[in-house]
């Protein structure tokens, strides 16, 4: 694998010169585990490990690497299924879940996606407010947002949502699609380019995996297909995280992703909205309800025009449905499932140890 299909440019490599001076060589985060990380190079996978010196000067979780992050490496000398990570390429794009206004807690779900997909059920899932948190999510995190309208199979009547999304998605396309049918997935293709990253957001069920076997096509044969006890389908997406698809496309699927709830997006809404947040910064009253009061600088700027009503508007239904649907138990976290640490690291050395063979 060259790291041009890992997604290296010219600026990564720029940003490593410095690093490549000082003997590393670049490698990407393909699978992350608990302070382990398979990081793959031009030379295949390894087993990555952060140095004594990366973890002393490291100030917050979000130093450490995450999926997709370039990491300079230097393979340890006599063991080639090994490598110590030296440093994080700064991030171009970035996922992160965090506590408002919490910097140190912030956790680095994914970095480095181009392209992310807003993925929605047609089939009674859809909910605007909760794709508007995605959206604000999206925004936040750098990567170029895509709404994506599953299950049109079952629903054919998208005439009022698509209206009603416009509003709120701007400039943000919009694609109806059947993953199971196929139907409408050919308009995706100018996003699925080679070395282009992309992921896929959304809350359990609406198709992302369906969507992510179409994408990657039969490369998935290594991802296992195994039956639950419920009888359904269900691909572990513990076992690869960065995917390279036959087509180039490279495909973040990590369970980070799958567990980002909208409401992590609530963080983000102010970086999405800092223009927004600004403008009421600047109201006479702390507390300005932007309704009478003297001296209202959101009153004043939609007047005005330098505020538009629809972004205003939107920013007030997310905070408004952020704060509600905080306080609302985290469905997600309890299908988290268990790791068995031990089990995994053997898994992934003996998935390094084959990928290295395989050179
Ligand atoms: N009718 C129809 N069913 C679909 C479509 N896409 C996916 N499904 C079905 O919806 C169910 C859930 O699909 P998944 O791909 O597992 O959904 P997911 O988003 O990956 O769910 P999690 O893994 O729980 O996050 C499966 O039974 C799929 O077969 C579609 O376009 N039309
Ligand atoms: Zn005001």
């Amino acid at each position: 694998m060259t790291l041009a299909q890992l997604g290296w440019n010219d600026a990564c490599a720029a940003a490593f010169a410095p690093h490549a001076a000082a003997g590393a060589v670049p490698a990407r985060v393909t699978l992350e585990l608990k302070g382990f990380f398979e990081v793959t190079g031009a030379e295949g996978a390894r087993l990555g490990e952060c140095t004594g010196k990366f973890i002393h000067d490291a100030r917050t979780a979000a130093d450490y690497p995450a999926i997709g992050d370039w990491v300079a490496i230097i393979p340890q000398s006599g063991d080639d299924t090994r490598a110590g990570i030296h440093a994080v390429l700064p991030r171009r794009t970035c996922f992160s879940r965090k506590a408002a206004g919490d910097q140190d807690h912030e956790q680095v779900v994914a970095a480095n996606i181009d392209i992310v997909f807003l993925v929605s059920a047609l089939d009674g899932n859809y909910n605007l407010h909760r794709l508007e948190r995605y959206l604000a999510a999206a925004w936040a995190s750098g990567a170029e947002p895509v709404v994506l309208l599953n299950k049109v199979d079952l629903n054919e009547d998208t005439a009022g949502i698509l209206a009603e999304l416009a509003a709120v998605c701007r400039d943000v396309p919009i694609h109806v699609i059947s993953a199971q049918t196929r139907r409408g997935l050919k308009a995706l293709q100018p996003y699925l380019q080679p070395g282009r990253t992309v992921a896929l957001l959304g809350s359990s069920g609406v198709g992302k995996s369906t969507l992510i076997n179409r994408l990657v096509g039969e490369y998935l044969q290594d991802t296992q297909e195994v039956r639950g006890p419920d009888n359904k389908g269900r691909h572990t997406t513990t076992q690869r995280e960065l995917i390279v698809a036959p087509s180039g496309v490279i495909v973040i699927d990590t369970p980070g992703m799958r567990e980002l709830s909208p409401w992590d997006a609530a963080a983000g809404i102010d970086a999405a909205f800092g223009d927004v947040a600004a403008v009421a910064a600047r109201c006479k009253f702390r507390d300005c309800a932007h309704t009478v009061e003297p001296g209202c600088a959101v009153r004043a700027a939609l007047a005005d025009g330098s505020l538009e009503p629809v972004r205003w508007q939107t920013y007030l239904r997310m905070q408004r449905t952020t704060a509600h649907e905080i306080r609302r138990v985290n469905p997600d976290a309890s299908r988290r499932q268990k790791t068995d640490f031990k089990k995994l690291t053997k898994a992934l050395r003996q998935r390094v140890r084959e990928k290295s063979g395989d050179e």
